[in-house]
């Protein structure tokens, strides 16, 4: 498999990058696998890649909190992930999370390809444009529909019960919710909970990776009178939606159709970069390279 900044051509084929969560290290499912280490002027990703093939579709698999759960949520470094995922030509994203329902209907062991987020973090690198390269990209729909929509009958095909749509508030964590907090995120609208989809998908969305989030839910998080949520609990669920986890990502690699034509999210910096060519900061431009270049290059 070629890696490093492959441009996508229209009507070329799918690379399909994977970002596994909580209980999801590996892709044992990858034939022809090769681990490799991608340098990123964001620092240090959370691990190597994992390259290899379903089939004839291309896969590259990164394990959110590294080998052995290492990295808490809010260290991710998530912009040295998507960046990473960019250098190895990825051109569509699916990311995979544990995720507490803030919902009666979404029972743990169920699935949800979430389509909105509400973004309660702090303090974690938001983009990677700044001070000397502006960007406003739109993310009023974060989620690719079309990666989303194929994500969810992957599940559906592994065997999954899955709910299409949800709306994802991210919480900083790493402490589980208060009562009080769950509660609250249920009047705002909210229907599952996590600590890691944000800024991932602000960050997939500005390095123009159609993004979709499947979400396995593993607990009823504190909003039901005496319940409350722990690792063990979540963890033990995890156990057993792991191996349907890995069948989804199988049944995609059936499901894509073999050519992949262009989405508009491909294209998500036309238009968005108001900094003049002429005041662009050099070294942020050359930062950009992997995340932007074709933007920058336009
Ligand atoms: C182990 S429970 C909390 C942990 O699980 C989720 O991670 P991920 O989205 O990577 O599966 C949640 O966001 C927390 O980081
Ligand atoms: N209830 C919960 N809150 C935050 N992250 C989670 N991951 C799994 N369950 C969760």
């Amino acid at each position: 498999m070629q890696t490093e900044q492959e441009t996508q051509a229209p009507g070329a084929r799918w690379r399909i990058g994977v970002i596994g969560g909580s209980g999801i290290y590996d892709l044992s499912v990858l034939d022809d696998v090769q681990e490799i280490a991608v340098q990123s002027p964001f620092g240090a990703s959370s691990g190597p890649v994992t390259l290899g093939r379903i089939g004839g579709q291309e896969f590259v698999f990164l394990a959110r909190h590294g080998a052995g759960h290492r990295i808490s949520p809010e260290a991710i470094n998530h912009r040295a992930n998507i960046d990473v995922m960019k250098r190895c030509g990825v051109t569509d994203l699916v990311a995979i999370s544990a995720i507490g329902s803030l919902r009666e209907e979404l029972a743990p062991g169920s699935f949800v390809a979430v389509d909105q987020f509400i973004d309660r973090t702090h303090g974690r690198p938001q983009s990677f444009f700044g001070e000397g390269l502006v960007a406003h990209v739109s993310l009023a729909d974060p989620v690719c529909a079309r990666l989303s929509g194929l994500l969810a009958d992957a599940a559906q095909a592994a065997g999954a019960s899955v709910h299409r749509g949800g709306c994802y508030l991210a919480m900083q964590g790493p402490q589980f919710s208060t009562r009080a907090e769950s509660r609250l995120y249920r009047q705002w609208g909210a229907d599952v909970i996590g600590m890691t989809a944000m800024p991932e998908a602000r960050l997939a969305r500005e390095a123009e990776l159609p993004y979709a989030l499947i979400g396995m839910v593993t607990d009823y998080d504190a909003w039901r009178d005496g319940d409350h949520v722990d690792v063990a609990q979540v963890l033990s669920v995890m156990r057993g939606n792991a191996a349907t986890a890995k069948a989804t990502v199988v049944a995609l690699a059936g499901l894509l159709p073999q050519l992949r034509t262009p989405s508009p999210i491909d294209r998500a910096l036309d238009g968005a970069i108001m900094t003049a060519p002429a005041q662009r900061d050099p070294v942020l431009v050359a930062r950009l390279g992997a995340v932007a270049g074709r933007a920058l290059k336009a």
